[in-house]
């Protein structure tokens, strides 16, 4: 086994995928097992922080469809995202590894607020970090989020576990005919409109000279191989 790949990540997490089976909510099992793979990451001596989605719970689009504002919607999403991070930080800490929930929002009695100060002293704690409430702002999504936290604590690539196993020509759930691609640069990947990630993140990731490597989720173990070098995924770098 070779030695981990980077010293500091920040991980992005589906939301959709806390649902586990189900097509919304929490799976207790699911949510347990990301816990487990986030350790035994950390246990590589890799300093993780994490950012989960809110697709399980709600998005900011789908509410505001209904008559709600946009920002009102989005604002109930990046919400959704800090229960995600409840649900997880207990999880990590059941397990026996400690965890810190920072938020972007001011919300005392729940967690403290993001500043790059407060995740530098957690990760060089050992805490796993989650950082909940998105970027603070609507109109944004946890993608974009991840990259921007990533250059904020000077990580050294942003990694997105989702439910597909990298970036396709095509959106692989709609056309089987979908090629994988191994490696793209930031630019083939905003050029190509490829909507695993959104193109502000993929734009803020080439200024900010950041890898992103997308991979599945759903295969125990996949974090830590992917940080040490031998998993499966797309890298998009420079
Ligand atoms: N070109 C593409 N390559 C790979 N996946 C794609 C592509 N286009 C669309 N997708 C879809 O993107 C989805 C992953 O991105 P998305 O951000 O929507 O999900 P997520 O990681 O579950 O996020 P959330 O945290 O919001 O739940 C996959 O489910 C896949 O079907
Ligand atoms: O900076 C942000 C991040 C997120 N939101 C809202 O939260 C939901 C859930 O995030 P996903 O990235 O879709 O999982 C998103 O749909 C937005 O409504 C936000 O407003 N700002």
């Amino acid at each position: 086994m070779t030695g981990p790949v980077y010293r500091r990540v920040v991980i992005k997490l589906s939301g959709e995928y806390f649902a586990g089976p189900n097509a919304s909510g929490f799976d207790q099992s699911t949510i347990d097992r990301v816990a487990g793979d986030l350790i035994a990451a950390r246990e590589l001596g890799v300093e993780i922080a994490v950012v989960v989605g809110g697709g399980n719970l709600v998005r900011g689009v789908e509410v505001s469809s209904r008559g709600m504002s946009r920002p009102a919607g989005d604002t109930m999403g990046m919400l959704a995202t800090v229960m995600n991070c409840l649900a997880l930080e207990a999880a990590i800490e059941r397990k026996g590894t400690p965890a810190r929930t920072l938020t972007a929002h001011v919300m005392p009695q729940v967690s403290e607020l993001f500043t790059r100060s407060a995740a530098h002293k957690y990760l060089a704690e050992g805490r796993i970090v989650l950082l909940g409430g998105g970027t603070g702002n609507p109109f944004f999504t946890t993608d974009t989020t991840a990259v921007l936290r990533a250059a904020e604590i000077g990580a050294q690539a942003v990694l997105k576990a989702t439910n597909v196993d990298g970036v396709y020509s095509a959106d692989p759930k709609k056309d089987p005919s979908a090629k994988r691609f191994d490696r793209l640069t930031h630019s083939e990947a905003i050029g190509g409109g490829y909507k695993v990630m959104d193109a502000t993140a993929f734009a803020l990731a080439r200024e900010t000279s950041l890898p992103i490597i997308v991979f599945s989720i759903a295969e125990p173990g996949s974090i830590g191989a992917i940080l040490s070098g031998t998993g499966r995924g797309t890298i998009v770098a420079g």
